[in-house]
C-alpha cells in the first residue's frame, strides 16, 4: 500500500459553518463526497431553526441527507469535540470571532472569509471596516493559495483562504513575477468579471435578477486590491465587474514585460509552475467561464505583443475561488493526494 492510500485511510472529520450559504453549500457538496473527511455537522446562523440541506438546495433532494442546524455558542466545547476541522463559509466578521475560539480547541481551521488574509493589521480598519480583534493570530494564518503554499507553511492549524478574484489574479500573475519577467514597475491592470453569486445567497437590490447587467464596481477601494498586492508584492489596478451570469470570474489582465522577454520564456515560465499542478489548466485558447462553472479548475491563457502581454484567468468563484481550494489546502495538509474529491461533479447551473 501506497503512503498515500495508507493515510487515506486515516479519515478526519470536519464541521461546516455558513453551510446555508453559497460557498458553505459547495463545502457540503464537496466533503460529503470526499472519501478521507466525514462530514459530521453543518450550521447555519444561530436564529435559524434546523433545516434539511435539500430544502435549502432542492436540487440536492434525494442525494443528500443532511440537516443544517443553528450554530449553538454555547456548544462550542462539545461541538468542537466531534471534529478535527472546521470549514468557515462565514461574514468576514463572524469569521474573525470564531475561528480563534475553535483554534483554541484543536480544531485545524480553514477560512474563506478575509478575516485572516491581510498580514497587515493597519489594512483591516479601511478594507474591512473596523480593527482586527485578534491581530496575533494574523501571522499564524498562511494565506491559502493552494498551489503556491509551502510545506512549512501547512503545518499551521488556522488557514486564510485566498479570496475569489484574487485566485484567478494570482494563478495568473505569480509565474511571470517569480521568473522576473515583468518590467521595472509595471503595475499589472486587472479586469475581473464575477457572476452574482460572489455577492452570496442575501438578497439586495444590486444583485437581484432585473438589476444586474455588466457594470464596474469598488474601482480602486475594493478589499482585494490589497490582497492581491501582498501576494504579487507590487502595486497593481484592479477593477471588479459584476455581470448577469450565476458563477464564474474572468479576469482579464494587462502586464508590460521586461524588454527582450521572448514567448518562449513566458511559456516556461507557466510550464515551470504549474506542469505538476493539477487544478490549473494552460489553454491554448482563451478560457471560457461556461467551462469552469462548476469545476474546481483555473485556467490560464495568454498572448504577446511585443513587451505587452495579456493573461486571461477563468475560475468557479465558489468553487477554486472558494471552497474546493479550500478542500484543496485541506488535502495538501493532510497528506491526502492534492485532486482528493474535487475531480468528480459535471456543470451545475
Ligand atoms: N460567494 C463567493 O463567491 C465567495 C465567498 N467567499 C467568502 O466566504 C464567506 C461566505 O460567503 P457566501 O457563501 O457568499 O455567503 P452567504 O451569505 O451565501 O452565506 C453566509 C453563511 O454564513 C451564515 N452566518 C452568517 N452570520 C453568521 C454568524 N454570526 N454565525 C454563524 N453563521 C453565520 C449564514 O447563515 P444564515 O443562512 O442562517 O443567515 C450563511 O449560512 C464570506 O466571508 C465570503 O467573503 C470567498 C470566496 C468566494
Ligand atoms: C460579485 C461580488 O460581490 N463579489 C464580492 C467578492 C466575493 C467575495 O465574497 O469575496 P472574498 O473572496 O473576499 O470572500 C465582492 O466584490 O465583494
Amino acid at each position: 500500500m501506497s503512503q498515500s492510500q495508507s493515510k487515506l485511510l486515516s479519515k478526519k472529520r470536519a464541521i461546516i459553518l455558513g453551510a446555508a450559504g453559497y460557498s458553505g453549500a459547495e463545502l457540503v457538496q464537496l466533503i460529503s463526497q470526499h472519501p478521507a473527511i466525514e462530514l459530521v455537522a453543518a450550521y447555519a446562523s444561530a436564529g435559524r431553526k434546523p433545516e434539511a440541506f435539500a430544502s435549502l438546495y432542492p436540487r440536492y433532494s434525494n442525494q443528500l441527507d443532511l440537516q443544517v442546524l443553528p450554530w449553538q455558542p454555547e456548544a462550542i466545547n462539545e461541538i468542537a469535540q466531534q471534529a478535527d476541522i472546521a470549514f468557515l463559509a462565514l461574514p468576514h466578521e463572524a469569521s474573525e470571532a470564531l475561528a480563534p475560539q475553535l483554534l483554541a480547541k484543536g480544531l485545524v481551521v480553514f477560512d474563506l472569509s478575509g478575516a485572516f488574509r491581510l498580514k497587515n493589521a493597519a489594512l483591516y480598519p479601511e478594507f474591512y471596516g473596523c480593527p482586527h480583534q485578534h491581530p496575533e493570530l494574523l501571522p499564524q494564518a498562511p494565506y491559502g493559495l493552494a498551489e503556491w503554499i509551502s510545506a512549512s507553511e501547512l503545518e499551521q492549524s488556522l488557514f486564510a483562504v485566498a479570496g475569489c478574484y484574487p485566485t484567478a489574479s494570482a494563478l495568473a500573475l505569480l509565474p511571470l513575477i517569480k521568473a522576473g519577467l515583468l518590467a521595472d514597475g509595471a503595475v499589472p491592470v486587472i479586469n475581473a468579471i464575477s457572476g452574482v453569486s460572489g455577492a452570496g445567497r442575501k438578497a439586495s437590490l444590486g444583485t437581484s435578477f432585473c438589476e444586474v447587467g455588466l457594470s464596474a464596481y469598488g474601482f480602486f477601494g475594493h478589499r482585494h486590491r490589497p490582497e492581491i498586492e501582498q501576494t504579487l508584492g507590487c502595486s497593481v489596478v484592479f477593477t471588479p465587474h459584476l455581470g448577469n451570469f450565476k458563477r464564474g470570474i474572468l479576469a482579464t489582465i494587462s502586464v508590460c514585460l521586461k524588454a527582450g522577454i521572448s514567448k518562449a520564456e513566458v511559456d516556461a515560465a507557466y510550464q515551470q509552475y504549474y506542469q505538476h499542478k493539477p487544478m490549473v489548466r494552460l489553454l491554448p485558447r482563451s478560457p471560457n467561464v461556461a467551462d469552469v462553472a462548476g469545476t474546481c479548475f483555473c485556467d490560464l491563457h495568454w498572448q504577446q505583443h511585443g513587451q505587452q502581454l495579456v493573461v486571461v484567468s477563468a475560475i468557479d468563484n465558489l468553487l477554486k475561488g472558494a471552497a474546493a481550494q479550500a478542500v484543496q489546502l485541506a488535502n495538501l495538509k493532510f497528506g491526502y493526494p492534492e485532486t482528493t474529491g474535487l475531480l468528480a461533479g459535471g456543470y451545475r447551473d
